[in-house]
């Protein structure tokens, strides 16, 4: 997985125009939460209200990315062990920690970044379906250890936890399992007692202590989310005014050059 970081643009996607040493560094936000809490949903409402859903995503002054994108490749062994729901898939060792904090680093310094997207029904990295991260003023990252790894943790400027109680996001993981990752019945209640639940109490549950803001009922909690929309909203201003002062400095130094 080399090579998914490329350089500042000079010209975004979205318009924004960067002076040459300027870096276009995004504020930061960490949704964690338990498998099936809500996490996807509350990063797309929030997405939602703030008008960027139905944007083109190199438009996008708002985007949000998955911990899946860094599940690391599984060996010929471990492949094997995954089809029959043997594989620790909610334990840290799971993922690409390095990649993870890698990645992270460059969206803060304005890179670009490609991440292959998930696919569940083979337990691996899909790179024919890569989604194009262009430097953005707000980041969501959204997953269920993403508050685990101090040195991951330690980058976000916000940190969230979606906190749905454990029989409702059985309830949810089931039919989801099933109908959307290609599983049967007997195979999730199994990976679920195994796995997911203990490490849910080992590794995630323990991090919702590192939350700023801690969201009961994940996306029914329509005033937390207003409230996070509000806070984003404001954040978005600032970086506007920001940037259009800049363009006006810039265009200022640049008449008086000319002159
Ligand atoms: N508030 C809700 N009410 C009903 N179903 C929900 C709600 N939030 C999420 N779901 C459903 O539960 C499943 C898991 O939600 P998702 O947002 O993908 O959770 P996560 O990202 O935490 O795994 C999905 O099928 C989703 O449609
Ligand atoms: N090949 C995989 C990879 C992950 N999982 C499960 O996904 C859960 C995390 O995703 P959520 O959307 O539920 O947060 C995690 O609990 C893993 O068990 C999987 O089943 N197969």
């Amino acid at each position: 997985m080399e090579g998914i970081f490329k350089e500042k643009s000079d010209c975004l996607p979205n318009g924004n125009a960067l002076a040459n040493d300027e870096v276009k560094s995004p504020f930061l936000i960490g949704v964690a939460g338990g498998t099936a809490s809500g996490k996807s949903t509350v990063c797309k409402k929030i997405m939602e209200q703030l008008g960027q859903a139905e944007m083109d995503h190199t438009q996008r002054q708002v985007v949000s990315i998955s911990q899946d994108s860094f599940y690391r490749e599984l060996t010929p062994a471990e492949k094997l062990k995954a089809q029959k729901g043997k594989f620790n898939f909610d334990h840290p060792d799971a993922f690409n920690e390095e990649l993870m904090y890698e990645t992270l680093q460059a969206i803060l310094n304005g890179k670009k970044a490609e991440l292959p997207s998930y696919d569940y029904r083979t337990n691996s990295l899909d790179f024919d379906n890569v989604l194009v991260i262009y430097p953005a003023d707000v980041v969501l990252f959204e997953g269920i250890l993403v508050f685990y790894f101090p040195k991951i943790r330690d980058l976000f400027h916000m940190k969230l936890f979606v906190d749905t109680d454990s029989d409702t996001r059985l309830a949810r993981r089931v039919p989801r399992d099933i109908n959307e990752r290609g599983r049967d019945l007997d195979a999730v209640l199994t990976q679920y007692m195994t796995f997911v639940k203990p490490a849910f109490e080992e590794f995630c549950s323990p991090t919702k202590k590192f939350a700023d803001v801690i969201i009961p009922r994940g996306a029914d909690n329509t005033v937390a989310i207003d409230l996070i929309v509000h806070h984003i909203g404001e954040i978005l201003a600032a970086t506007n005014i920001a940037q259009h002062n800049n363009t006006v400095r810039t265009a200022a130094a640049s008449m008086k050059r000319d002159h």
